[in-house]
């Protein structure tokens, strides 16, 4: 009996699996623990009879002083412990790693693929069937090839069917979701097996080893394993969040929530020939993904907390309300943006009073151009109620009138309350009926509504304080008319000059209103139900923090500068550690 494989734990594998425990925990959601449980029982169920078969035929043997002596069909316990250890390592660097990614926009169709990817994807089977045979060939030698066949046949075939079910979506997802959290735990295996394993606490036999090192000491065959053995995690892992992405895309087809756990219809969902996907879904789904991503830094990163499908209806939410923005301040003219204003209305007319819904598609295709078309059609109005958004409209109508008429729309401070009530308020209340309606809880309803009305003005005036120079840019000036004349400037001596003392006094006035407003409601946060409440509290806290960064007097630099990355993941993990 001995300690050191025990102590390979100790020293290398607990620390590291703790480490990541306790940075990951926030950010975890029940399905991601459900996730990491079921690659721990497959993996450790399909490598028992295989490692066990190893020892029992002399491949590797562990010397009696270096373990603890107990055992399960021969394998030790701090080998099964590897597996599990292993395993959860690896499970949880592919969730972090894929956390900023909304799967869905990566589903297609055999015909919508592109060339590359079912080139590459048929290479990747070839290559598996080959690498199985070949491994199959090296066993039969039963020479110094044996343990690298053992090694590819168990694995290739696992291999072979997970890259079938997912290879197209492994193809075109960020190598920072596929390739760092495989390589990244198979770089520190390698190091940890090189820095203690090699003092003799495992052996491979001379006569079915290679003789060969990758560096050091580490034997080709060890490398080998780790780098296949965190490949099947993440391959594992890939073909259950396929499933899970299908269930969460097509909610006609599949109406419950991947959150909420329906096993029958993530087997189907996974089992759902890829031929029939609603593809013009995934499209708009894509598009609104990129939408929020190049739009607004801090939505896109606390998008990522969201669970699936509020995820997916917020984000398409956000692309309604960005595109309806963007046609109307990118508009030629007052009149042309006038034009759009009641487009847009015709189009919530079309979606929220005429019968059918046959009407919505036909009007978006007569009035729109092609690049709006996904925003509008996959609003998702069975969710959202119709008030918020023509009161949406009618805020951007202000927007307009700053050109269109001589004097500033924005005269009193009770006017900018209205307008950010108009642009804002609606956003919260309509996040809100994102929440409810996914959740299914109903509690504290108006407290709620009253507290996201309340938040989503001081976020306006977050941004009205951070945007003077932008916004001056475009012949607004938001500041109320009568602030300005307190500190004896008119609009047009703030869009000639949109700094110096005088503004930034009134964008600490702003400030200091937004502030009031965050601390009246965000209390009421507390109450919001299910696992929306994190993610929401990051959504409000990351745009705070803008707020934040102003007040200390950050943020010099004019234009769409914002907080730092490194400050803004912190808020999201300090947040969701509190929430
Ligand atoms: C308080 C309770 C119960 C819930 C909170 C409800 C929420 C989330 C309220 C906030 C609503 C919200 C997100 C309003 C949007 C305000 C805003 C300033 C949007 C600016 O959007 P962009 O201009 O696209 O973003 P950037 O500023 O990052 O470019």
């Amino acid at each position: 009996m001995g300690l050191d494989y025990a102590l390979v734990h100790v020293k290398f594998t607990i620390p590291l699996a703790g480490f990541l425990t306790v940075t990951a925990k926030p950010f975890l959601t029940s399905l991601d623990l459900v996730r990491i449980a079921f690659l721990v029982v497959v993996a450790v169920t399909a490598t028992i009879p295989w490692d066990s078969y190893l020892i029992r035929t002399g491949v590797w043997t562990y010397p009696p002083d270096g373990v603890l002596g107990w055992s399960l069909f021969d394998i030790p316990v701090e080998e099964l412990f590897f597996f599990v250890v292993q395993t959860y390592i690896t499970s949880l660097m592919y969730i972090l790693c894929n956390k900023p990614v909304l799967l869905a926009q990566y589903l297609d169709t055999p015909s919508t693929r592109k060339a590359w990817v079912q080139r590459a994807k048929t290479a990747g089977q070839i290559a598996l069937v080959a690498a199985t045979a070949f491994g199959g060939y090296l066993i039969k030698q039963n020479g110094a090839g044996t343990y690298t066949g053992l090694i590819l046949t168990w694995a290739c075939p696992f291999l072979l069917i997970t890259w079938s079910m997912t290879g197209e979506i492994l193809l075109t997802l960020p190598w920072t979701s596929t390739l760092l959290p495989i390589l990244a735990p198979t770089f520190y295996l390698w190091v940890v097996d090189e820095l203690s394993l090699s003092q003799g606490i495992w052996t491979i036999e001379d006569k079915t080893k290679l003789q060969s090192q990758l560096f050091g000491q580490l034997d080709l065959e060890e490398a080998l394993f780790f780098l296949i053995s965190n490949t099947l995690v993440a391959f594992g892992i890939a073909a259950f969040d396929k499933a899970v992405a299908v269930c969460d895309a097509f909610p006609n087809k599949f109406p419950q929530p991947s959150d909420t756990l329906p096993i029958m219809s993530l087997l189907e969902a996974r089992v759902l020939p890829a031929s029939q996907y609603d593809m013009k879904r995934i499209t708009g789904i894509k598009e609104a993904v990129e939408r929020l991503r190049k739009k607004s830094r801090s939505f896109y990163l606390a998008s990522s907390v969201f669970p699936g499908r509020i995820r997916m209806d917020l984000t398409l939410l956000y692309s309604y309300c960005r595109l309806a923005d963007d046609l109307i301040d990118n508009a030629e003219s007052p009149k042309e943006a006038l034009d759009w204003i009641s487009k847009l209305k015709g189009h919530l007319d079309s979606v929220y009073c005429a019968p059918k819904a046959a009407n919505a598609q036909d009007f978006v295709r007569a009035n729109f151009p092609p690049s709006a078309h996904s925003a509008l059609e996959l609003l998702p109005s069975h969710i959202v109620s119709a008030e918020p958004l023509y009161a949406l409209l009618e805020g951007f109508r202000t927007d307009v009138e700053f050109t269109a008429e001589r004097e500033s729309p924005i005269r009193e401070e009770s006017d900018l309350q209205l307008y950010a009530a108009r642009v804002a308020s609606t956003i919260g209340e309509m996040c809100l009926d994102i929440v409810f309606h996914h959740t299914g809880h109903k509690d504290n309803r108006p407290l709620l509504y009253t507290a996201a009305k309340e938040m989503g003005i001081a976020l306006q005036y977050v941004n009205i304080a951070r945007d003077v120079a932008v916004d001056a840019a475009m012949g607004r000036v938001y500041l109320p008319q009568t602030w300005l004349e307190e500190e004896g400037l008119t609009a047009a001596d703030v869009l000639a000059q949109p700094s110096g003392p005088k503004v930034e006094r009134m964008r600490k006035r702003l400030l200091g209103k937004a502030f009031e407003r965050y601390r009246s409601s965000r209390g009421s946060m507390d109450l919001i139900p299910g696992e929306a409440k994190g993610p929401m509290v990051v959504a409000v806290e990351s745009y705070m923090e803008i707020g934040r960064v102003l007040a200390e007097g950050g943020l010099r630099v004019e234009g769409k500068a914002t907080v730092p990355a490194w400050r803004r993941i912190g808020v999201v993990w300090k947040t969701l550690v509190k929430a």
